[in-house]
């Protein structure tokens, strides 16, 4: 019996549009160091649990807890400790990498020094420094990525949320965020995050979901859901 707090708990988690259940009655927990991958086919749930997770849309039914918190009783707080990077970055394309890098940190209390060097790091590792004095408007969609993933970084969340942080990420990028990833998690941060790209989730994640029409069907460690086959293999037999 697990007797920490997760960082992030959903129970019975519902959402509704018009109609349709979009979710339906999911439940999982994300507990500190946990990489956590969310996978599910086109239009499976994943965005929708997102959004809730991160306060950015209401839900139904069910409850949504961060550190024991919850997102609706609670939303400043969780805040604080929660950072969200969406599928598709909208930024502020009339500020500068780093007027924007400035303003999130400025957000959330970043003291001058910390954000300095955390900015200096992780710019280098993203080889985005030499963009930072650049318009967002003149970034690429890749670049756009970068700036919110060094923004999501600087305040050391409790809990990364991420919806499909790989879709336009060069391969050195990606390899490098895997890195952060991993670094930020052996901190005692969790993350929770969708994608599609399975070889990366079986290798990355410690657990794992499979939501499948708004309904969760599989969770739990990777080990022991793959087994001796492919979390490929696992996902496209339950299609079946
Ligand atoms: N604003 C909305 N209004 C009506 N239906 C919606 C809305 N947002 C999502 N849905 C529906 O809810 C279901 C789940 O969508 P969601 O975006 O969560 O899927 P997803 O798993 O993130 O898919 P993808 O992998 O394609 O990003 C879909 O049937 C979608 O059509």
């Amino acid at each position: 019996m697990e007797d920490r707090v997760p960082v992030l708990a959903v129970s019975h988690f519902t959402k509704t549009f018009g109609e349709k259940r979009a979710v339906d009655d999911v439940s999982l927990a994300v507990m500190p160091g946990d990489i956590y991958g969310f996978v599910g086919h086109n239009g499976a749930g994943k965005t929708t649990l997102i959004r809730s997770i991160v306060g950015v849309a209401g839900f139904d039914g069910g409850t949504i807890n961060i550190e024991g918190m919850s997102v609706v009783d609670q939303p400043i707080a969780v805040k604080r400790i929660t950072a969200y990077v969406p599928d598709n970055p909208d930024v502020y394309d009339f500020l500068t990498g780093i007027q924007y890098l400035d303003y999130i940190a400025d957000i959330f209390e970043v003291p001058a020094a910390v954000r300095r060097e955390r900015i200096e790091r992780y710019a280098d590792k993203l080889s985005l420094t030499s963009a930072l004095g650049d318009l967002i408007s003149s970034y690429s969609h890749g670049m756009k990525q970068k700036v919110v993933l060094i923004g999501a970084l600087l305040h050391e969340p409790k809990l990364l949320v991420l919806d499909e942080p790989f879709v336009g990420l060069d391969p050195e990028a990606s390899y490098t965020l895997k890195g952060l990833m991993r670094e930020l998690t052996e901190r005692g941060s969790a993350i929770f995050f969708s994608s599609h790209v399975l070889e990366v989730v079986e290798k990355l994640c410690n657990k794992v979901a499979i939501i499948k029409a708004g309904k969760l069907i599989v969770d739990g460690s990777t080990e022991q859901i793959v087994g001796d086959k492919s979390l490929e293999d696992v996902f496209l037999g339950l299609g079946k």
